[in-house]
């Protein structure tokens, strides 16, 4: 099993992060954030407190207004061109909506995750190598959807639709994988079955996996660290051993907290 090792540099690196959208309407506030090798970082808070914001910062979907996030040790907020390419293979993502190209193939989704190890113009053509074909299979036999691999996307139920996406993740082969909430339009039993996949990836595979959940009950099960966010700034931030079932009500209530906040 992966431990945390506080000696570890860290894989993610928050530093000073603020967003202020176009509108004016202000995501995130001074983040500083350190999230080390083999973490399941597990991101709790009320709607709009910045959660989607914040994830979505790590991997530069959002580009942020100050400060800048490192992703093992270089920084994403100013990487360009192939540099930025190779900084993103290293950061996987699993939406809550899926994110697949539902009129494609299931196998075709599921390749669209090794698109990073690909020059353009080979990406463009789709032309996969043999090897990356046979890592699709292993994902899907992984996530258990070996059957569907032909299958069109649209055909799919939501949790094999999500079981699509981690198998992309797989694919991916990426440092860090990063959840939002993947389970939120899922009933209990497939969003265990999500979530175990999430667990194999950072406990076999040693993956950091950072997640956005609005069960409290999945947050205790699977989070090694949880993090709260109140009004786009961190509030609460502890190890899964120190964390309380008040604390958890406080943060997904808004009650009053008694973590070390920043
Ligand atoms: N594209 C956008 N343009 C303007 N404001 C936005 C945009 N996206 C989010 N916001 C605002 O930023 C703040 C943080 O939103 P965010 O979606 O990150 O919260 P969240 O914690 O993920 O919420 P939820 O749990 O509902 O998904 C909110 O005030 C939201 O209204």
């Amino acid at each position: 099993m992966f431990m945390t090792n506080p000696e570890l540099k860290p894989v993610i690196d928050v530093q000073h992060v603020s967003k202020v959208y176009d509108n004016g309407t202000s995501g995130l506030t001074d983040i500083n954030l350190q999230v080390r090798p083999g973490e399941f970082v597990v991101i709790v808070g009320l709607s709009g407190a910045g959660k989607s914001t914040l994830m979505r910062s790590l991997n530069r979907l959002h580009q942020v207004t100050e400060g800048r996030v490192l992703i093992d040790g270089q920084s994403i907020t100013e990487a360009k061109g192939r540099n930025l390419r190779q900084l993103r293979r290293e950061v996987a993502m699993i939406f809550q909506n899926f994110n697949l190209v539902k009129q494609s193939t299931v196998l075709r989704n599921v390749l669209a995750g090794r698109l990073g190890y690909y020059p353009t113009w080979r990406s463009s053509l789709g032309l996969f190598k043999d090897t990356d074909k046979q890592r699709a299979f292993k994902a899907l036999e992984r996530v258990n959807l070996l059957d569907k691999v032909y299958q069109r996307v649209d055909q799919l139920s939501g949790g094999q639709q999500q079981r699509v996406a981690v198998a992309r993740a797989f694919v991916q082969d990426p440092k860090i994988v990063l959840a939002d909430e993947p389970t939120a339009s899922l009933d209990p039993k497939t969003a265990h079955l999500i979530m175990n996949d999430l667990k194999s990836m950072n406990q076999d595979l040693g993956k950091t996996v950072v997640a956005n959940l609005h069960s409290v009950a999945l947050a205790k099960e699977y989070a090694t660290r949880i993090v709260g966010l109140r009004a786009g700034r961190i509030v609460y931030d502890e190890a899964i051993r120190d964390v309380t079932d008040t604390d958890l009500t406080d943060i997904y209530n808004g009650g009053s907290l008694t973590g070390d906040g920043q």
